[in-house]
């Protein structure tokens, strides 16, 4: 039987990057993948929608900002074929990547669908394998809505094989997902309806925010209808998709896009073999060391519901095999603080608690919030202007910055080294005593008064 040090079910971000981690010590390691190396992020997620949202972008710079600074173009239309190809090819090139990692590292790379046989074993194309320590890193996937015709909608996983883009789509949910890609068909030309359950999307960040957000699909696409729920999708004759809402709205769509969130992939890896509990909310249950109910299993990323977001897989996963390999038995990731951005149009980036929730933590009274709203300068020749608007939570008399939130043209390149000086534990004092930098948007986050 073979024998490993630590093997990782699933080769996604949190799977590669803890196997390469564990293998740097001498451990010795494998991935063990059903499907694309890669999983999730490099396949059907991070990648291939920022590659969509560039192409949004550039289609925004030539067609809507161009003209007012002189560039004429009347071409609207564009070759989708051509921005498919080179996505794909990319993709291929990141994957293939990896092999170089792994082959350094003596990383070795099992393709087939693992199942736990005890706590110390998997079974693989019926071959079993043993391993003194495994990792649960499958990740999640989408779930569908209860209702009927369900299986008439899509999902983003499927959204990343269209090779034409439809006229008309419906896209439901109010996550990161739902308005990323709502925002990419948008500005791509689709007729984009986003239908969100509450009052508007990303409900969880800065009202203020995302009021920005909510303007600018007023303004500009896509039709948000808040308070829709869905009850039933049916198909029509010429092959279109009524859907049907709570509150009597229908309407007719070529595409039905579901967002609705996402599941842990673990219905069929016999977690009951290995005594590895799952949570209420259906993924693994993992402590702040990401060790599992079951002694020597572990679970990064996606597939303990705990931020969903690749960093996040690859950081808990990196730690963890220090802790394993290399003699650091407190290292763990600390889940606060943690920036993220959301490639709306414009983009939003964040770090840090919402003003909502500054005030739920540490009371009113010790809250102080400074905001700045200006035009943003790519788009003050246009007759497009484009609203940006940024955010400080401030907490005690030292006033503190417990959250940072921005949104507006180049605001997904500003977070990350601000995420620094608040993971530093930054005043408003530090942001101000930071000279400026000069005409930037950025630079207003050190100016507010
Ligand atoms: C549309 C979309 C856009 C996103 N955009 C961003 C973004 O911009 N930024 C960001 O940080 N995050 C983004 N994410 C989230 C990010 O992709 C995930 O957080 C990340 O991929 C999680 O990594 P993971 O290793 O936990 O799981 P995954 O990357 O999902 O990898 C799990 C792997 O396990 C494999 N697997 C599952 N079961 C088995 C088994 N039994 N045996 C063998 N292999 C198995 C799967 O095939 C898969 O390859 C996005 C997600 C989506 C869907
Ligand atoms: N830019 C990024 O970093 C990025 C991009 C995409 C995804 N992600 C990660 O993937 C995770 C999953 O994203 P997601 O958007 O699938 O899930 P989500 O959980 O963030 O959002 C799902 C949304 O669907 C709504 N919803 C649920 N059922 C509904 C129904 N029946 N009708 C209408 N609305 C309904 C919910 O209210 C919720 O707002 C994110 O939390 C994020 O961590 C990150």
């Amino acid at each position: 039987m073979r024998e490993f040090d630590f093997i990782a079910i699933g080769g996604g971000s949190g799977g590669i990057a803890t196997m390469n981690r564990a293998s740097e010590y001498g451990a010795k390691t494998a991935v063990i993948e059903s499907n694309l190396l890669g999983g999730t992020c490099v396949n059907i997620g991070c990648v291939p929608k920022k590659i969509m949202w560039y192409a949004a972008e550039v289609k925004d710079a030539i067609t809507k900002y161009g003209p007012d600074y002189g560039f004429t173009s009347s071409q609207t239309e564009f070759d989708f074929d051509t921005l498919l190809k080179n996505r794909e090819a990319y993709i291929e090139r990141s994957r293939n990547s990896y092999d170089a990692g792994f082959e350094r590292r003596g990383v070795e790379v099992i393709n087939g669908h693992a199942k736990f046989i005890d706590n110390q074993t998997v079974e693989v194309n019926g071959e079993q394998i043993r391993s003194k320590h495994i990792l649960i890193a499958t990740g999640a996937r989408p779930v569908y809505p209860d209702i009927p015709g369900k299986e008439l909608g899509e999902t983003s996983d499927d959204f990343f094989e269209w090779t034409e883009l439809p006229k008309k789509v419906a896209v439901v949910g109010a996550g990161y997902i739902a308005v990323e890609l709502a925002g990419v068909m948008k500005t791509l030309g689709v007729d984009v309806h986003l239908f969100t359950r509450q009052d508007r999307p990303l409900r969880s960040y800065d009202e203020t925010i995302i009021n920005v957000l909510v303007e600018e699909m007023k303004k500009d696409g896509p039709i948000l209808h808040p308070f829709s729920v869905p009850k039933a999708a049916e198909k029509n004759e010429d092959g279109t998709i009524t859907l049907h809402f709570e509150n009597d709205y229908s309407d007719d769509f070529d595409k039905v896009i579901w967002a609705v969130g996402r599941e842990a992939n673990i219905d069929s890896i016999n977690l009951e073999a290995a005594g590895v509990r799952v949570n209420q909310a259906g993924f693994i249950q993992v402590d702040d060391y990401q060790n599992t109910s079951a002694d020597n299993i572990y679970a990064v990323g996606d597939a303990t519901g705990k931020t969903m977001l690749t960093p996040v897989a690859i950081a808990a996963g990196r730690r963890l095999s220090e802790r394993l390999f290399n003699n650091k038995p407190n290292e763990k990731l600390n889940y606060d603080n943690i920036p993220t951005v959301i490639f709306s149009h414009p983009p939003i980036g964040t770090v840090g608690l919402s003003e909502v929730e500054a005030i739920a933590k540490h009371g009113e009274e010790n809250i102080k919030t400074y905001t700045s709203t200006f035009g943003s300068m790519y788009t003050a020749v246009t007759a497009h202007r484009q609203t940006v608007k940024m955010k400080l939570v401030c907490q005690g008399p030292d006033e503190k910055v417990v959250g940072l939130h921005g949104i507006g043209f180049g605001v997904d390149e500003m977070i990350q080294g601000f995420a620094v000086a608040i993971k530093m534990g930054a005043t408003k004092e530090d942001f101000d005593n930071t000279v400026a930098i000069h005409p930037t948007g950025a630079e207003e986050f050190v100016t507010m008064r």
